[in-house]
């Protein structure tokens, strides 16, 4: 292969799950991830990320669409593809009674070709809670043994499942750092999060679901780039918006006053506040509680949850407005 093409390590192509009910919880989702990448998939609750992380791990069949990992079919496949792969799930499950070394020694023993259990505990920070019953542990420490397991067989791709859910600020950091890590020594990773900076902070692109869909896609730059950035600040005292230079003028797409501050959103951020600014230089007045911010991930991530908000408020005989696959859904749930 040429060193400048692609390898393609996950191939996800119109994936689909149904669930026994007739619940459709992953509509249609397509994506690729190269190796050494860290792709996340982030989402509202519900969203269908954990659905899609175990069809791509091969613990589930899908219902339609195709999965392709290290170019095999995980399901189908499975003893080709699962000892090459370390998976965090979200909800790990071990034997309370044993001890965090024999846990380990214990998952050692299914593993082809295992890290040494020291150094597996190192990892993740877990080497001076060794002889430590499960059962004592903290939520913290248990999602740390979770991590030491998938680590176990040194997988060219790790799947994690909300891996920093429950650690404190410096179990997190610390996460980051090894992931970081990982992925300086060529190991593609899929990461679920409901930590927007911990997507910010690691992946090279990521997809955010919603109702089962990517709603948006990219680098995290591309997908704040769409989105407006805001500034707000206080009128000054004796004067009213129809003071200030015209707004829509100034690239200002929508904006709101609640007594004396406004609020505004703005896809020309620096044309905006410069010709704001050099107004109150010039009118010798002062823009109190002057507040300036570009978008960031959580602005387009809560965007998209604001959209689903109004989606929840539409009647099934609504159906959503421009997709044949939600009108399915939607067809569904007014027939039942
Ligand atoms: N076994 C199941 N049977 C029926 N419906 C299910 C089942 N498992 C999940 N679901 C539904 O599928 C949808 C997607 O769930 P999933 O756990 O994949 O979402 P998620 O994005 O991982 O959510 P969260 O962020 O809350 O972990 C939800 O509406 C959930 O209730």
């Amino acid at each position: 292969m040429n060193a400048n093409e692609r390898e393609e390590v996950i191939q996800v192509t119109d994936l689909r799950r149904v669930y026994g009910g007739g619940f459709e919880a992953v509509r249609g989702i397509t994506l690729s991830v190269a190796r050494g990448e860290l792709f996340a998939l982030l989402g509202t609750n519900g969203a269908g990320k954990t659905s899609t992380m175990e069809l791509l791990e091969g613990l589930a069949p899908p219902t339609g669409g195709r999965v392709r990992i290290l170019g095999h079919d995980p399901y189908e496949e499975r003893a080709a593809v699962r000892p090459r792969i370390g998976v965090m799930l979200q909800e790990g499950g071990f034997p309370s009674e044993l001890t965090v070394t024999e846990t380990v020694r214990m998952w050692a023993g299914c593993t082809t070709g295992a890290r040494p259990t020291g150094e597996a505990l190192e990892l993740v920070g877990l080497a001076h809670r060794a002889g430590v019953r499960v059962k004592q542990l903290s939520g913290g420490e248990k999602r740390r043994l979770d991590l030491a397991l998938a680590l176990l067989g040194r997988p060219e791709i790790l799947f994690l499942d909300e891996p920093t859910t429950g650690l404190d600020a410096e179990g997190r950091m610390r996460t980051w750092e090894l992931v970081r890590e990982l992925r300086a020594e060529g190991t593609t990773v899929l990461l679920t999060t409901h930590y927007l900076e911990e997507a910010e902070e690691l992946a090279d692109r990521l997809a955010i679901l919603h109702e089962g869909r990517i709603a948006v896609s990219g680098t995290p730059a591309e997908v704040t780039a769409a989105q407006p950035s805001r500034m707000s600040f206080e009128l000054p005292e004796g004067y009213f918006l129809g003071d200030l230079p015209p707004l829509r003028e100034l690239g200002v797409r929508d904006h709101e006053t609640t007594g004396r501050t406004v609020r505004l959103r703005t896809h020309e951020l620096q044309r905006t506040a410069t010709a704001l600014l050099l107004w109150a230089e010039r009118t010798h007045v002062e823009l109190r509680s002057l507040d300036i911010r570009s978008a960031s991930l959580e602005e387009a991530f809560l965007h998209i949850a604001r959209e689903a908000r109004q989606d929840t408020g539409r009647t099934p005989h609504d159906g959503p407005r421009d997709d044949r696959a939600a009108s399915t859904a939607a067809g569904k749930e007014a027939a039942a």
